[in-house]
């Protein structure tokens, strides 16, 4: 057994250390600065409570991007020096966010032990490579991101660091499965390497009903495509899609992980998700070949998701609405009903119709996962959703690219389960049309301006708050702009009081309530890694079914019209036109 030795370096704060949405995110040239990871592991450690360190078992691993296993090297002798007892790392590194969740939660190591936080290593949908980005957050013990209690103090520590501890181990094989153990001044310490999906796909197979899956997909009528755009996703798919559901390996597109995304750009949506949007039908280039029936992408460490059908779209609100809509009856882990569902602010109210027709218990919450997790611990959601391509439901504490795949197969599978022989398939888009017959439909489209000089950014939000304290003003602009649109009723900073802890959390998004229940929302993000990145996010409710079937960036060009003079959108910016749009 290697003996180790722990040693105290010296360090300085080094500024711009503040976790946003989902941890740190950075360029990698920033992150391998002297120094830079170290300040925020030790600032993290520090932060914690003894027992969450000393003779703890941390997980370190993450989406597998550039750097990180350089990080993971750093961290299992920082871990060592601090008195942490064991490390696990997913094998290669690799383990999705979902995964880490399922890990802290479910995983119980040969000794008995069980995890109580893990530092996950990702960017998420950002690109990666040495010109790209690096990212680390800390989860707790629940399995979910650290709170703001958490992130403020680990923001604090980094302004004060002067030491961190490191211990003189030799770098560890992490891509061999298996336990390294060391000798430390405080005792043994061990790296134990695991299969990366093992935990993650029994704890699939406790929520679904693997075998209807797996009968939808060896169907002939149904067609299945899945592209994790080189993320960790892939790690996943394979085992679960092909080995366990049989679907063809063809279905898999990008599907093997890559440090650099193969220079792509791992953001589930139609703009970044472009093999799977043209093989789906929905690009200019698509091929004369039938598209298949499902197709589904992922986004860096495998938490997002994007749902489509064959030539069709399905947006993230509304996704979440069906989902809520369907599990009792689809999915085995919620047969005995919903304890709740909740959203973010900025994703449409599909979600609120569904839980007032299904006498649900409803929240909406900031933007941020970890809002969702206090909910969650506390019993009262089970079901949760984001515009921002992020489904989940309180089988862990991170939203989950891969569970929102198997839950609109098990609705697929539930819908056609006396079709499969005969009959007409219900498709993706007939699942969608008919909730909108039921439910109505929110029309809903994103636009996002990234890379915005940052304070141009604030000079526009600051426009735009400016504006509320006159709804009066507000009207008369909006009129002179277009008199189709609806009044103005309501205009705030959304502010949300957490009902469990009590916690306030203020200033996140501004709103423009108007009178027929349409919404403008804008703000701005928090997972950019430089420049702002505004969100603006636009919202029109129909009622009336002969009505729901229209194209939605043409119902909703009015309100676009609105939101982008009112805000003074290419003024403040100079930008005509967003980078992307949902
Ligand atoms: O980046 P991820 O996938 O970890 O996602 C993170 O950020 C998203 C918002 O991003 P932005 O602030 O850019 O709008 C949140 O919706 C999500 O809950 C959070 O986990
Ligand atoms: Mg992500």
């Amino acid at each position: 057994m290697v003996v180790f030795k722990v040693s105290r370096v010296e360090t300085q704060p080094i500024d711009g250390q503040k976790p946003g949405t989902s941890g740190l995110r950075k360029k990698v040239k920033v992150f391998i600065q002297p120094h830079y990871l170290q300040n925020f592991v030790q600032s993290t450690f520090n932060a914690l409570t003894a027992e969450k360190v000393r003779g703890a078992t941390l997980v370190v691993s993450g989406d597998g991007r550039y750097y990180s296993k350089d990080a993971i090297q750093i961290i299992i002798k920082m871990a060592a020096a601090n008195g942490v007892r064991r490390v696990w790392v997913g094998q290669n590194g690799l383990l999705s966010t979902p995964a880490v969740s399922a890990v802290i939660r479910e995983r119980v190591g040969v000794d008995g032990s069980k995890a109580t936080g893990a530092f996950i290593l990702t960017a998420s949908h950002n690109p990666g490579g040495p010109q790209e980005d690096f990212g680390i957050k800390y989860n707790m013990e629940n399995g979910g991101p650290a709170p703001e209690g958490i992130t403020d103090k680990i923001y604090e520590n980094t302004k004060t660091i002067k030491e961190y501890l490191t211990a003189d181990l030799p770098d560890v094989d992490i891509t061999t499965i298996g336990v390294t153990n060391f000798g430390g001044p405080e005792g043994q310490f061990d790296v134990e390497v695991f299969d990366s999906a093992s935990d993650y796909v029994k704890l699939m197979k406790s929520i679904f009903d693997f075998e209807s899956i797996r009968k939808l997909l060896s169907s002939p009528k149904f067609t299945f495509c899945y592209d994790a755009l080189h993320g960790v996703a892939g790690a996943y798919a394979k085992r679960i899609f092909v080995e366990e559901l049989g679907a063809q390996e063809s279905s898999l597109l990008n599907c093997v992980p890559k440090e650099d995304f193969g220079g792509g750009h791992p953001d589930p949506n139609l703009t970044y998700a472009k093999e799977l949007v043209a093989r789906m039908g929905l690009s200019k280039s698509s091929s004369q070949v039938e598209p298949p029936e499902f197709g589904a992408a992922a986004d860096g460490d495998a938490d997002r998701n994007m749902v489509l059908g064959k030539r069709f779209f399905v947006t993230p609100s509304d996704s979440v609405a069906i989902i809520a809509a369907n599990a009792v009856e689809a999915i085995p882990y919620f047969s005995s009903g919903l304890k709740g569902v909740a959203r973010s602010m900025p994703t449409s109210a599909a979600l609120d119709v569904v839980a007032k027709h299904l006498k649900l218990k409803f929240f909406e919450v900031p933007t941020g996962w970890k809002f969702f997790g206090n909910l969650m611990d506390a019993g009262l959601c089970s079901v949760c959703g984001e515009e921002s391509f992020g489904t989940g439901s309180d089988h862990i504490r991170e939203k989950d690219g891969i569970w929102a795949v198997l839950a609109w197969l098990s609705i697929l599978a539930y819908k056609n389960k006396e079709n499969l022989n005969g009959g007409k398939l219900v498709t993706v888009e007939d699942i969608v049309r008919n909730h909108w017959a039921t439910y109505g439909r929110h029309y809903y489209t994103r636009y996002d301006y990234e890379n915005v000089d940052a304070s141009s950014a604030k000079e526009l939000m600051a426009h735009l708050v400016k504006l509320q304290s006159s709804l009066g003003e507000v009207n008369e602009i909006v009129k002179g702009i277009r008199s189709d649109v609806s009044k103005v009723v309501n205009a705030d900073e959304f502010e949300y009081k957490d009902p469990v802890d009590g916690s306030i959390s203020k200033h996140q998004g501004i709103r423009y309530l108007f009178e027929d229940g349409s919404r403008l929302v804008f703000r701005l993000s928090g997972t950019g890694s430089e420049g702002a990145t505004i969100r603006l996010y636009i919202e029109q409710y129909e009622k009336d079914s002969s009505k729901t079937g229209r194209d939605s960036q043409e119902a909703l060009a009015p309100l676009v019209e609105v939101a982008l003079k009112l805000s003074k959108m290419q003024e403040f910016t100079g930008r005509s036109a967003p980078t992307v749009i949902t």
